[in-house]
């Protein structure tokens, strides 16, 4: 009896949590991010954009300049490219790096250049590193910087071709997707999952709600 009256309680509860929730203003958020990846990451935590706006800014690194710098510059000039047309609204940027060592491998431009870029991975440890930027509807921004370090098995030859002949290296850094059929190379990872499909989900959250964002209240 006690158990049913408390999951009635329970149940009680949320109903009317939810019926508060749902009536109080929803958050607008603009993604600045041409990444399906990234909308989907963002949408498993509630979190629906009211606008998906990418930015078109230069993504070469700078001369000498770290892997994790660039990931996190490039967060910046994602946001601040897109930020004007927008304001008084909460804006995301992200960039996802690769790297090996001080060696960058950003998305792969056709074959040749993924194989090279999985036979570099092949059988090693390597680092992704990923950018975030917020930016407030007061101007404000914050960025933090993730990394996770993913160790990849020993690929043979058969898979290094069948792999390419996937095409899921296209568009992403370092010429593969965790999120797809590259996971049966993935021997390890350390840290975030999402942070190496390209969003940091733990630390995206804690920077929206630490800065007014109620990410329970984003409904689509
Ligand atoms: C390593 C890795 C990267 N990626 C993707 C995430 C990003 O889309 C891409 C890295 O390139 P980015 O330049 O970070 O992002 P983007 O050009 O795709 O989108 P935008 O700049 O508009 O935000 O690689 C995966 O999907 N899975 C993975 O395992």
């Amino acid at each position: 009896m006690a158990d049913r009256k408390e999951a009635f309680a329970a149940h009680t509860s949320i109903a009317n949590k939810d019926s508060t929730s749902a009536t109080l203003p929803t958050p607008s958020l603009v993604l600045a991010s041409a990444s399906p990846r990234r909308l989907s990451l963002l949408k498993q935590i509630g979190v629906i954009p009211d606008i998906v706006s990418p930015a078109d800014i230069d993504e070469a690194a700078h001369k000498d300049e770290l892997p994790r710098d660039t990931a996190k510059r490039l967060s910046q000039e994602k946001a601040h490219a897109v930020f004007p047309q927008f304001g008084g609204k909460f804006l995301l940027a992200a960039d996802t790096v690769v790297a090996v060592g001080r060696r960058a491998l950003n998305k792969a431009e056709n074959e040749e250049e993924a194989y090279s870029f999985l036979k570099l991975l092949s059988g090693r440890r390597h680092q992704v590193h990923t950018g975030v930027t917020l930016a407030m509807p007061n101007e404000t921004t914050i960025s933090r910087l993730v990394s996770s370090s993913v160790v990849f098995k020993a690929l043979s030859e058969h898979e290094l071709r069948s792999y390419i002949q996937t095409e899921e290296w296209r568009g992403k850094a370092g010429g593969y997707a965790i999120q797809g059929r590259a996971a049966s190379f993935v021997r390890s990872i350390q840290g975030s999952y999402s942070n190496v499909v390209g969003l940091p989900l733990f630390e995206v959250s804690n920077m929206l709600i630490g800065n007014g964002f109620d990410i329970w209240t984003s409904r689509e």
